[in-house]
């Protein structure tokens, strides 16, 4: 089942374009990195598809319904999660009541015991989340976009400053996702990452077409000095 349909998306702020004629897939159980350098639109692709920033042209299609204009669905926004920005997070709040807030977004909303399981958050539940240090605040913001059981899952650099333990273990839950059908977008300047967990990745580049890049068949070597060659980060 397809989750994530782009075609031909174009985007430019103030007459430069970010990107122009983009196009990709993704189906249930599928994992795609978004790789490129600093500034060439990853975030600006995860915020049109969100209906968080208006595409110039092209068609996006969730859950095999076309979306016509910003707007999207409170039943749409049920089925994703996202991994937000750390200042979205109303940071005088401690974890345990984050969850709370966040459960009440959802109509099936998983509990903060099995949240804890899947995400190893327990420690913190009763610390602000504004005194957590950058790895730990990942590893919430990482627990707090599974709360709704998501089927398509986008995460924006999610693993910035975690450690090496952390990091690893956000890697198998999100093989365990995928083995449960969730459809994941990542970005991430972690190339280890991406080769790791994607089933393909996208660069996109400055001036010149996005490529999708075949690394089921190609060697972690192969992929660093194609996107070296790209000049990314
Ligand atoms: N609201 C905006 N108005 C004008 N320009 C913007 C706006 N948002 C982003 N840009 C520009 O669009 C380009 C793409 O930005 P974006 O944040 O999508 O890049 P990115 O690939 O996510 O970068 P990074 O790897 O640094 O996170 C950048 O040149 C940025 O300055």
């Amino acid at each position: 089942m397809t989750i994530l349909s782009i075609t031909n998306l174009s985007k430019s702020y103030a007459n430069t374009a970010v990107f122009n004629d983009f196009s990709l897939h993704v189906k249930a159980g599928e994992v795609v990195a978004v790789l490129g350098e600093n500034g060439v639109g990853k975030t600006t692709l995860m915020r049109c598809i969100l209906g968080l920033t208006a595409a110039d042209g092209g068609a996006i299609k969730l859950f095999g319904e076309q979306q016509t204009n910003r707007y999207r669905s409170a039943a749409l926004k049920e089925r994703w999660g996202v991994v937000m920005q750390v200042g979205a997070v109303n940071g005088q709040l401690t974890v345990h009541e984050q969850i709370q807030l966040h459960q009440s977004y959802y109509t099936h909303p998983v509990s903060v015991d099995a949240l804890t399981q899947q995400v190893p958050i327990e420690p913190l539940l009763h610390k602000r989340f504004a005194v957590l240090s950058g790895g730990e605040q990942q590893r919430v913001l990482f627990a707090l976009a599974l709360i709704g059981q998501p089927q398509l899952l986008f995460l924006d650099e999610p693993s910035v400053g975690m450690d090496l333990n952390t990091r690893q273990h956000m890697w198998q839950c999100i093989e365990s996702l995928k083995t449960q059908g969730v459809a994941i977008i990542l970005t991430t300047h972690y190339i280890e990452e991406a080769y790791q967990l994607a089933d393909s990745v996208v660069l996109l580049r400055k001036q010149a077409p996005a490529e999708q890049l075949p690394i089921k068949t190609m060697s972690l070597e192969q992929l660093m000095s194609t996107l070296t060659g790209a000049h990314v980060s």
